[in-house]
């Protein structure tokens, strides 16, 4: 009784669904990925990037399949989701349903991308085209992925020569640390050593990590390198309405806290000036002959201006013997100077500091370098000056120096041209201690045509003119010779006497050589020193206990005390005198 109705019923709503395109006809609009006027010519088309990151975040809620993409194709895992070619899915926009299909290319067609379709009732029509598109355009816009590549090396804007990148290494370190506590990224590369006793951990090439900056997830990609471009980058991608928050907030963060890690973990290092070498008529002969490949050959060599060695001076301002008070207005003084980045850009002041040592031969001032260094985890330049040959081969020098270091010139007295009379007999001695490992220090050429007034300009504008932090440091025995504009404040903000030995220092000489805090022989050493000028570097010499093995043995210091005091004996109060001239 039932089957005519419902054929009937079938029959009615078949026929109504084939009326309703004629009452409410539906509107195609193809979104292509390349547009132009000729095949020849094509571009890519914003709008279809933008809609299909639209569609990739508003539709990742419903849909169940997706294509991955984002990242280049074989470069990872990629950030963004898409359609997969065919599929369809419905979007709302204030009450109307919108139908989004991806499209295969038609075969035979001079574009192979895909393109998008969208279909709606047509009396939506000014809706859609208005409001709808637009909208989903600035949504999309706002998902589409910024890459921003960090190379290895970059070109340097004086010579255009590649140099390696600062930025790169502040970031690897960063992702160091990303990696290290990323579970998903199972395959690491430990490489680089930079402690005896830890890794530094970094992304295989093609590997990708994801960081979390408040609440955004970025992601970072290890990028090889290729022949034609550089030896790779490390590329991070990010939404683009995030482009205000990485590029003033995170990636700073980044370089800080890379900056951070790299202080930590790496190795200090002790850097000496290359000798420079004089060619003779025979090279330059050959130079004209080969001119292009050897100008090259002598470009290469040109940036290696410093040798290093690993910088492992064991003293520090706890062994370092001199008057306490003394002692802590210099460290203050050095924690004050790194704190302060902001005070002297603040005041327009150059980040720099400069140090006076004077003193007599063997009271510390080498010693007191070394302590430095290692309080503040700073890298050493050592310049010989006398093995620089010009004021622009000194430029060059301090061109090349890195922030976070000290620069080093050891008896300027005897090392500038405008003071050649004493500079024979003081070569040879003044390159000795802290840097006796390096191979390339041995001299037999004097002839620096560095000039004082050189000097000062490059202390000024050189070190001025670059970023970072860095403290230079002088050091004379003879502070009554040096040209008063070379050591004014401003230039050597502070002057420190390294003076012979105080019952204080010698103290902490006991201290440190003897391990002992007193002894009944210390008040004939104290009457001693009030009137006998000793070095410390003489008192260390004859503390040395005579049986290192068993250092804080009576007999051990008995006999160390009974040498120094035979030592001050011998030496007499006339010994104030020397020294001092
Ligand atoms: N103030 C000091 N505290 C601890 N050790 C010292 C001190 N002064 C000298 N010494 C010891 O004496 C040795 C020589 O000292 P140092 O080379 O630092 O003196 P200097 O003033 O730089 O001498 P020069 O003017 O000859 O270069 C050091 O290796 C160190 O062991």
């Amino acid at each position: 009784k039932n089957l005519p109705r419902m054929y009937f019923n079938l029959h009615l709503r078949r026929n109504a669904r084939r009326l309703v395109p004629f009452l409410d006809p539906f509107v195609t609009i193809d979104i292509v990925s390349k547009s132009g006027w000729r095949s020849d010519q094509s571009f890519d088309s914003r709008a279809y990037w933008e809609l299909k990151a639209y569609l990739t975040k508003e539709c990742s809620r419903d849909s169940l399949e997706f294509c991955a993409e984002g990242a280049a194709a074989g470069e990872g895992r990629g950030l963004l989701l898409s359609l997969r070619e065919g599929q369809e899915v419905t979007d709302q926009f204030q009450g109307v349903t919108v139908w989004w299909l991806l499209v295969p290319s038609p075969r035979g067609s001079s574009n192979e991308d895909p393109f998008l379709r969208l279909m709606f009732p047509q009396r939506h029509q000014r809706l859609i085209l208005d409001e709808y598109l637009p909208h989903a355009g600035r949504i999309g816009r706002d998902n589409m992925l910024v890459t921003i590549d960090i190379v290895k090396e970059s070109r340097t804007t004086r010579t255009e020569e590649l140099k390696s990148n600062d930025a790169f290494k502040e970031v690897k370190a960063y992702l160091s640390a990303v990696c290290s506590r990323a579970p998903g990224v199972l395959d690491l590369r430990a490489d680089g050593a930079v402690r005896d006793d830890s890794f530094l951990l970094s992304l295989r090439k093609g590997q990708e990590v994801s960081d979390l900056f408040r609440d955004v997830t970025l992601w970072w990609l290890s990028v090889p390198g290729s022949l034609s471009s550089s030896k790779g980058s490390l590329r991070l991608m990010f939404p683009q309405c995030h482009r205000g928050l990485v590029l003033d907030e995170y990636l700073p963060h980044v370089r800080r806290e890379g900056r951070k890690i790299m202080l930590g973990t790496r190795r200090q290092r002790l850097y000496t000036n290359k000798r420079e070498r004089s060619f003779g008529p025979i090279y330059y002969l050959l130079i004209s002959h080969f001119h292009v490949c050897m100008s090259r050959v002598l470009h290469a060599r040109s940036d290696e201006v410093w040798n290093h060695v690993e910088f492992e001076h064991p003293a520090t301002f706890d062994t370092l013997a001199m008057h306490p008070a003394k002692k802590r207005r210099i460290m203050e003084d050095l924690d004050t100077f790194c704190r302060n980045k902001d005070y002297y850009r603040r005041i327009g002041k150059p980040w720099k500091r400069g140090y006076l040592l004077y003193g007599p031969p063997g009271t510390g001032k080498s010693t007191m370098i070394a302590a430095m260094a290692n309080h503040l985890k700073y890298d050493i330049y050592d310049i010989e000056l006398t093995s620089v040959k010009s004021n622009s081969a000194l430029r060059k020098l301090l061109v090349e120096t890195t922030p976070k270091s000290i620069i080093v010139m050891e008896d300027i007295d005897c090392s500038l041209d405008d003071f050649t009379s004493q500079r024979g007999n003081r070569q040879g001695r003044r390159v000795k201690k802290i840097k006796s490992s390096c191979s390339d220090s041995d001299s037999d050429d004097y002839s620096s045509k560095v000039t004082l007034s050189g000097l000062l300009n490059f202390v000024d504008d050189v070190l001025s003119a670059q970023s970072g932090e860095r403290i230079v440091v002088l050091t004379t025995n003879f502070p009554g010779k040096l040209d008063p504009a070379l050591i004014r404040c401003g230039r050597m903000d502070m002057h420190v006497e390294m003076s012979y030995c105080s019952f204080e220092a010698f103290k902490m000489l006991a201290r440190n050589y003897l391990d002992v805090e007193a002894h009944p022989l210390f008040a004939r050493v104290e009457e001693l020193l009030q009137v006998v000028h000793i070095t410390p570097a003489d008192v260390a010499e004859g503390l040395l206990p005579s049986q290192p093995n068993v250092p804080g043995s009576d007999l051990g210091v008995e006999a160390c005390l009974g040498r120094l005091i035979e030592e001050l004996n011998k030496k007499g109060p006339r010994a104030e005198t020397q020294g001092q001239s």
